[in-house]
């Protein structure tokens, strides 16, 4: 419900109780990264939430208030006791689509016309869930990493600033380059809506792209933004893929340490880079969704000499599977490699990301 990729969309529950576990203060970060310690972002950022059965009565250590009072506070409508299973099964037919809550004389008077709905994927969504203003967190970091911020998940944020990076995280159109000089590596962050709408995005990744050869990793949008930028098209999906536990296969061909396998991935996307071939020169897919074999995953070829990847999935995932969780660890280190062999005190360091092995501590899996 926080994740501003879910601006302006109403989520539907499948699972039937929610709530029980009530909701988690967000204030005073123990972290230390001002970020929130447990919610995505500040607050909710989906438009409302359908369940069969909502808990008005919460256990849990570290829960301060119901759901109901959480969305009651937030000014976002619930509705329950619905039959959320004939809701899935609707949307599982038709696909994702507009829809209102309705409750009394509302519900049972004349529909409204398809006028009286606002599509929000019309609109340019990630300019309201950006941040208007760049900020740094851990500002003692060794490696200095910019976001470009579409709607940033907190958990992209926190998963960076653990492994040691100095972040600064700018707005959604700003122009990377005026500053890239200064950056050990970007990356791109989730964000709402239709990517093709973050025209100024867009143009200054793909001016990145053509002139800078430090490494650059995009989550999802991100991801969206980095395809698009390097000439591939994205179309609108029937369903989309949300939940927890995605199946993308790394292609064999990608010639990664991953290739082959099977990550099981947490994912909310509705839009999709299209599958071409040829690719685009200089770039290659990645992963595949084993589902709908949706293009999961993007990557630079080893010819072009360039470290760039997009994932569909989020490896951040919180919460989810962490079976992907170390490409913020390789990625970071990438950054760090690069930085050394920079400064001429590196001896053949900087090794492609997808060669280091993302999964070459396997114990780090569960440390996380
Ligand atoms: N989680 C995301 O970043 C979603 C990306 C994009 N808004 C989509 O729906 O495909």
């Amino acid at each position: 419900m926080t994740d501003p990729s879910y601006r302006h969309q109403i989520l539907v529950f499948t699972t039937p109780l929610i709530g029980n576990y009530g909701v988690p203060s967000n204030e005073a970060p123990t972290d230390g990264y001002d970020v929130g310690m447990m919610l995505e972002s500040k607050g909710i950022q989906c438009a409302g939430v359908v369940v069969a059965d909502v808990a008005d009565r919460y256990s849990h250590y570290q829960a301060v208030e119901s759901i109901g009072d959480w969305c009651k506070r937030s000014g976002i409508p619930g509705i329950s006791d619905v039959d959320t299973r004939a809701i899935t099964t609707l949307l599982r037919d038709q696909g994702t689509t507009l829809g209102r809550l309705a409750v009394g004389h509302d519900a049972l008077g004349p529909p409204p016309s398809p006028a009286d709905y606002w599509d929000p994927s019309l609109d340019n969504l990630v300019a309201e869930v950006s941040t208007t203003e760049p900020y740094t967190l851990n500002p003692s970091g060794d490696v200095n990493i910019a976001v470009l911020d579409f709607g940033a998940k907190a958990n992209i944020l926190r998963s960076l600033v653990r492994r040691g990076a100095r972040v600064t995280v700018y707005p959604w159109d700003f122009d990377f380059n005026s500053v890239r000089d200064e950056y050990d590596g970007l990356f791109l962050t989730n964000g709402p809506g239709d990517p093709k709408h973050a025209k100024e995005a867009i143009s200054n990744v793909r001016k990145t792209l053509e002139e800078w050869d430090r490494p650059v990793f995009g989550i999802c949008m991100g991801h969206q933004i980095i395809g698009l930028a390097a000439g591939l098209d994205a179309y609108r999906m029937t369903f989309g893929n949300r939940g927890h536990n995605q199946p993308v296969l790394a292609l064999a061909s990608s010639g990664s340490i991953l290739a082959g396998r099977v990550y099981v991935t947490s994912q909310n996307h509705q839009y999709a880079l299209t599958l071409t071939d040829p690719f685009p020169e200089g770039w290659e897919p990645f992963f595949i969704n084993c589902n709908d074999s949706s293009v999961e995953g993007i990557k630079s070829t080893a010819e072009s000499g360039k470290k760039v990847w997009g994932v569909q999935f989020h490896p951040e995932s919180a919460g989810g599977p962490l079976d992907t969780i170390e490409m913020f660890t390789d990625f970071i280190q990438t950054c760090r490699d690069d930085k050394v062999a920079r400064k001429g005190s590196g001896s053949g360091l900087g090794s492609a990301f997808a060669d280091i092995g993302i999964f070459a501590a396997a114990g780090a899996l569960f440390g996380e």
